[in-house]
């Protein structure tokens, strides 16, 4: 049975409200077990145990923030090329639009890519206009029915990917690759 950690990290609330979407979710998917983590409160035991992280961090001047880095840093940087191939993307909160959300997801990515953890990004288009290619962004906290979506459909996507590549549910991707609600006009 696959296994999703939502990690992140949130002073003022907003990227916890992101993280509690994409929980949501990967809970879609059935068969997944989904855990969600703040990073004061998570441990290397909730990495080792993820087959898939979701890594959400607020926008700090245009990056991931400290706590974050730091738990990378010292909590798992003594498993750094022991813990390879796991799956993983972003989603990141800033102050305003411009002020850097895709940045910071892309900080993100980088630290999980230097794991050698499997990114990605999502081609889905979950309203007019709106998507998540680097992973969910909003400004502030999500409130719109799109930037909801974007939290979900992230989650969703991991939690699919984990039950392919970890699960064997092959037949799973076709169905990511051929969904209609995929664009949206
Ligand atoms: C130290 C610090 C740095 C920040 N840097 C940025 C920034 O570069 N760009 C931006 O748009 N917002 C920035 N912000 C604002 C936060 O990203 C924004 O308020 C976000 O929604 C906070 O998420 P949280 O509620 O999960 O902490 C910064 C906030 C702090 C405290």
């Amino acid at each position: 049975m696959g296994k999703v950690l939502v990690l992140y990290d949130s002073r003022t609330g907003n990227t916890e409200k992101m993280a509690y979407l994409v929980a949501e979710g990967a809970k879609r998917v059935e068969g997944i077990e989904v855990r969600i983590k703040k990073v004061d409160d998570a441990t290397r035991e909730d990495v080792l145990w993820a087959d898939g992280l979701a890594v959400g961090s607020p926008t700090h001047m245009g990056i991931i923030s400290w706590k974050l880095k730091k738990f990378f840093d010292e909590e798992l940087g003594e498993l750094w090329g022991e813990i390879d191939g796991k799956i993983a993307c972003a989603f990141s909160s800033s102050g305003g639009w411009g002020g850097g959300n895709e940045v910071a997801c892309m900080s993100i990515l980088t630290v999980l890519m230097n794991f050698g953890f499997l990114v990605f990004g999502v081609t889905d288009y979950v309203g007019k206009k709106f998507t998540l290619h680097y992973g969910a962004v909003v400004a502030g906290e999500p409130r719109s029915e799109e930037e909801k979506e974007a939290c979900r459909r992230l989650g969703e996507r991991l939690a699919q990917y984990v039950a392919i590549f970890f699960d064997g549910k092959k037949e799973l991707l076709e169905r990511i690759r051929t969904f209609e609600g995929k664009f949206k006009d």
